[in-house]
């Protein structure tokens, strides 16, 4: 049987990695993403981020894994927030770790998509929310100084939406950690624009599991 090799260039920026992770997700579930449009080029401070050695990327097979390897290791579906299609989409999360824990400050971009619309061009505020929840278990997961994942749960997230978000913008999403005490690791998050708005903030409670 004839095989046909595709040579597939190396994208030349990670804007259009973007774009045709949004188009893989148009080809793949047409039907549960008609209304996805380009999610456009990535904010250019994610570059600096990659660039500042006091920062490093948080990478994980199930978010850089497709859906295949998901579905071998226990997972069911796709990341609610990580997963290319989701309607609001962090790509990645940047530590920078402190030793000790106190001081540790996860920094990450979201794009909020029209999937996550509310009222005209507005974004729910439920986005806002599961964006801090995820930034603050994140954040509770680097209770070392070092990521470590599904180490606890996020047990609360006491958040306050300040400023609407419209469909398509990309945001800055912080965490840090402001105490530990046992296994319970505050963290206090928001959501900001490029201009030092903030969109939201929240002060969230991690709880580390029991140390087996
Ligand atoms: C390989 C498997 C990996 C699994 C990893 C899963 C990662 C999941 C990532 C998430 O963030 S999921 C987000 C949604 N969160 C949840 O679904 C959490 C639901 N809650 C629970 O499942 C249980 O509450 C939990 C397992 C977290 C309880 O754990 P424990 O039974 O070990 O804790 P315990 O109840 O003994 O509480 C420990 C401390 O935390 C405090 N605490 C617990 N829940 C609290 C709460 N909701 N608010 C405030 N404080 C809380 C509690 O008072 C206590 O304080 P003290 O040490 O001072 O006494």
């Amino acid at each position: 049987m004839d095989t046909i090799t595709l040579n597939v260039p190396t994208l030349p920026c990670v804007g259009l990695a973007a774009a045709a992770g949004l188009l893989a997700c148009k080809l793949i579930a047409p039907r549960r993403r008609a209304d996805e449009t380009e999610r456009g080029p990535l904010p250019a401070w994610l570059d600096e981020l990659e660039d500042d050695e006091s920062y490093e990327r948080v990478r994980l097979p199930e978010w850089d894994n497709g859906t295949e390897w998901r579905r071998k290791n226990g997972f069911k579906g796709s990341d609610y927030v990580h997963d290319a299609c989701a309607a609001v989409h962090v790509p990645r999360y940047y530590l920078r770790g402190v030793s000790g824990g106190v001081g540790s400050k996860l920094v990450g971009a979201a794009h909020f998509g029209p999937g996550a619309e509310s009222h005209r061009g507005l974004c729910h505020g439920g986005t806002m929310c599961s964006l801090m929840d995820d930034v603050v278990g994140w954040t509770g997961f680097c209770a070392t100084g070092v990521c470590k994942p599904w180490s606890g749960f996020t047990v609360q997230i006491n958040t306050a939406l300040k400023k609407p978000v419209d469909v398509g913008s990309w945001l800055r999403i912080e965490g840090e950690i402001v105490k530990i005490d046992g296994r319970k690791v505050s963290v206090k998050a928001r959501l900001l624009d490029v201009d030092g708005d903030v969109h939201c903030e929240a002060e969230g409670l991690v709880v580390l599991k029991k140390k087996s």
